[in-house]
């Protein structure tokens, strides 16, 4: 850490140790409604946690609260320990913020907009300034396009840019909203990429759609739905799901004779059959492990009937948890 640029050390309380950000029963309601529903967040130092929910589940509201520039209608909320309300300045000063939609000065380089930033913070040497900025362009990938115009940026060097100045102070906690949403595949991988460099420096919270983003870099999930938190655990936590094993068989040529077979033994719970042109996928779900390691196979195939072209235990995907969540409300 650069010694002339404001250090980010700890000036909370006790309770910044253990959480970056902390809720208690957090609430906002407008004229319209109620957009956030006692919200009760604890995100650790140094995890990365996705955000989730459908449009209008109070993300924004949420966000908007933490960084103190909305005021809670009940509840409150501490980041490093510092009360969102009271402390919202000092907080927003050690907090990295992206915006939905970044605005730039598309005549100004990538370089020039950095310097531009920390001009409203750092009066060091430039030798000091030019290396931390060089540092933030390498990290999110754009030394090569630094002295360039922003107005040729591609939207994913654009949120790349977005990363960089939301960095360029060394925050303790940054706070994306929407990072990856609206980017080509090859852009959101980069900003995945760019995620998973930062996470040894800081917390990251972020918002967002795309699910398969947060199963590949989230530590942490959280996901809310018009104002209520339906989640917040463990990505691998909510991955296990119920702890219900289920087998999933691909299967081609023959097949109502093994699903007699099957469906007669007493540790096959159910055995749920989709069709899919010339194939069948079957759901098979069981109360003994054990015994499906030792008999499902065997079971399955009779005489060279049916062809096995696909054997696993079923993976949740995070997809799947979040609609039956979002669908059932549990
Ligand atoms: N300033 C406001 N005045 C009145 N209602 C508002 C205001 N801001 C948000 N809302 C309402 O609060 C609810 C939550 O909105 P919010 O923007 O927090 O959701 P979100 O999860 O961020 O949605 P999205 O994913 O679409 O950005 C919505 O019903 C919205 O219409």
């Amino acid at each position: 850490m650069l010694s002339t640029f404001r250090q980010n050390v700890g000036h909370g309380d006790a309770r910044s140790d253990a959480y970056v950000i902390e809720t208690h029963n957090l609430s906002k309601r407008y004229k319209t409604g109620i957009a956030l529903k006692g919200l009760n967040l604890r995100i650790p130092k140094n995890t990365i946690c996705g955000f989730l929910g459908p449009n209008g589940a109070g993300k924004s509201t949420a966000i908007r609260l933490l960084l103190g520039l909305s005021k809670a209608s009940s509840g409150n909320g501490m980041v490093f320990g510092l009360d969102i309300e009271r402390d919202s300045v000092a907080i927003r000063r050690r907090v990295g913020y992206l915006a939905q939609d970044p605005h730039f000065y598309d005549h100004m380089t990538a370089r020039q907009t950095l310097r531009f930033v920390c001009s409203f913070f750092y009066s060091g040497p430039s030798s000091v300034l030019e290396k931390r900025i060089s540092d933030s362009l390498d990290l999110v990938g754009l030394n090569d396009k630094a002295d360039r115009p922003i107005k040729g940026f591609s939207g994913g060097e654009r949120q790349r840019l977005g990363i960089a100045q939301a960095y360029i102070n060394h925050p303790q906690l940054m706070i994306l909203d929407e990072p990856a949403a609206s980017i080509d595949p090859i852009g959101r991988r980069d900003i995945l990429e760019v995620m998973q460099r930062l996470r040894q420096y800081t917390t990251i919270f972020y918002s967002t759609h795309l699910l398969d983003d947060v199963q590949r870099v989230s530590d942490m999930v959280v996901i809310l739905k018009d104002g209520e938190m339906l989640a917040h655990a463990p990505i691998e936590e909510l991955l296990a799901g119920s702890g219900e094993v289920v087998y999933e068989l691909q299967l081609e040529g023959e097949t109502s004779s093994a699903y007699e077979r099957l469906s007669s033994q007493a540790w096959v719970k159910q055995v749920s059959v989709m069709r899919e042109r010339d194939q069948e996928r079957w759901y098979v779900s069981v109360s003994d492990e054990e015994s499906a390691k030792m008999f499902l196979l065997p079971l399955l195939i009779q005489d060279g009937q049916p062809y096995v072209s696909a054997f696993g235990r079923k993976k949740h995907g995070l997809e799947d948890i979040f609609l039956s969540m979002v669908e059932n409300d549990k």
